[in-house]
């Protein structure tokens, strides 16, 4: 095999995953950040995020020598590649910021060797590649080579995600940049797809949407069982056994987070409206989304009346779990409408410690506790937000006796309604064909 010089700029979830798994395939990776203290704690091989695995790469593949940490460029650089995985957050309008992705370019603009490949891992509208190469041309580098090669990994699972990926899309302007993707992916067991780098642009937001779209179709369909007396759990189950539907993607519940889908697909709308084109659907995949994951509020209070001065426990705070991540999290959200209606809120999580949210139009650092056992005790409700199994495991008959109101809104459907009852817990859950309010004392 051939070994690549590799620099991966930004290290994130993504650019920090790539890195090890470039660094795996035997590559030679540095990796840059602006962050220094991320920079500092990489090299002491700590990893300043929660991701199942990722440690033991790190200390893996430092041990191997085969990457290394940096703030700045080593300029200049011989690598032959590099990869941009800097974020790409949503503007007030909801368009992607592009700002990280132009200082990555225009610095590599400085490092690079001549003929090297810039490869586009950030999630950046369709049009970004043929963008970059123009403005790498206007800086004097018209031989920099400008890829899209989108990343499909999920928190919580980044490694395998990267390891095994689904398929691998390499969008190019030439053959060259094809063959040099080829090789530093050698090893890879994937469907390989070459487009040009628009069309990959595409396939990322396409596959977000899509994926979206299910999710919040099956919140649809959830929030009609509850009224008409079905249960979205086998309703979906159903569904999934055809193939042609297939069975991911269809638990409901308060919607998606997460740094991901809540941001692609509002940009894929604004990219949509910016072409002139209305993607009516996908407008409305983020309006359900938004309502689905208030649904606790209103459920609630149509049982409990008021929930002035009710003690409400959010079991999970992180956007889903395996991962400490609480980029649009339904949890805070939830926090925030519940603090609204007069609720005294406590949260719990396992992984995240503390988080920050906007109460009363002011930024607020709020703490969150690990032991459920100590949140649930006098609680009026509890909802389980993220379906941690730490969460689906407590010992619910015990939980059931020290909260002052045994009621739980199962966010994420992952409860046993029978056993939940012989818990003595009054169970309300997405979908599962309760909407009649239980009223509570
Ligand atoms: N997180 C995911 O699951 C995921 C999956 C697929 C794609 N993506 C996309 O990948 C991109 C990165 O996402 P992430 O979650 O890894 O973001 P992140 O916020 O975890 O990491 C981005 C890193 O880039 C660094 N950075 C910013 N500007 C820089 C610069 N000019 N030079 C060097 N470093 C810089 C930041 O300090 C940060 O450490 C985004 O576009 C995102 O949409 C994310
Ligand atoms: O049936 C489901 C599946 C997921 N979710 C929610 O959807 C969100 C996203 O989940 P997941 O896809 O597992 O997490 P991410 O890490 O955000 O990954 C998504 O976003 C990444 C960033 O673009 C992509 O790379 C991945 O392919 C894509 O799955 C989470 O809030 C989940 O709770 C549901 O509500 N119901």
């Amino acid at each position: 095999m051939v070994t690549i010089n590799v620099v991966v700029v930004g290290a994130g979830y993504v650019g920090l995953v790539t890195g090890l798994c470039f660094a795996k395939l035997g590559h030679s990776v540095a990796c840059v950040d602006v962050d220094e203290s991320k920079i500092k704690a990489l090299r002491q091989g700590q990893v300043p995020f929660y991701e199942p695995g990722l440690v033991e790469l790190l200390g893996e593949q430092v041990q191997e020598g085969r990457i290394s940490f940096h703030t700045t460029f080593p300029e200049p650089t011989d690598a032959a590649m590099a990869v941009v995985a800097v974020g790409t957050p949503p503007t007030p309008t909801g368009s992607a910021d592009l700002t990280s992705v132009f200082m990555a370019v225009d610095g590599l603009a400085r490092a690079l060797p001549h003929g090297a490949v810039v490869a586009i891992k950030s999630t950046v509208p369709v049009g970004t590649a043929s963008k970059l190469k123009e403005r790498l041309a206007a800086q004097g580098r018209p031989d920099l080579r400008v890829a899209s090669v989108p990343e499909f990994l999920r928190e919580g699972q980044a490694i395998q995600d990267v390891f095994r990926p689904y398929r691998m899309i390499f969008g190019v302007m030439d053959e060259a940049t094809e063959q040099m993707l080829r090789t530093v992916h050698e090893g890879l067991d994937a469907p390989v797809v070459v487009t040009d780098t628009a069309t990959a642009e595409m396939i990322k937001y396409a596959s977000n949407a899509f994926l979206a779209t299910k999710i919040s179709f099956i919140n649809e369909i959830a929030n009609i069982c509850d009224r008409v007396g079905a249960d979205v759990t086998q309703v979906a189950y159903g569904m999934g056994l055809d193939p042609r539907i297939g069975p991911s993607y269809l638990r409901a519940g308060l919607g998606y987070g997460g740094s991901c889908f809540p941001k692609d697909t509002r940009a894929l709308v604004n990219i949509a409206g910016e072409a002139g084109y209305d993607f009516q659907l996908l407008r409305a995949v983020v309006e359900v989304n938004q309502r689905q994951r208030l649904e606790p509020v209103r459920r609630l209070k149509e049982s409990f009346g008021t929930l002035a001065g009710r003690v409400i426990t959010l079991l999970g705070v992180a956007f889903k779990p395996g991962t400490d991540d609480v980029r649009e999290s339904p949890a805070i959200d939830l926090y925030v409408a519940l603090m609204a209606e007069g609720a005294v809120v406590r949260m719990c999580d396992p992984v995240v410690r503390r988080v920050r949210g906007w109460i009363s139009g002011a930024s607020k650092i709020l703490d969150v506790c690990n032991d459920p056992y100590l949140v649930l005790a006098g609680a009026d409700a509890a909802v389980v937000v993220t379906e941690w199994p730490e969460f689906v495991a407590l010992d619910w008959r015990r939980v059931a006796r020290f909260m002052r109101c045994p009621v739980v809104f199962d966010g994420r459907n992952v409860l046993k309604p029978d056993e939940m009852k012989m818990a003595g817990v009054v169970l309300l859950s997405v979908g599962r064909g309760c909407r009649s309010p239980i009223p509570l004392r």
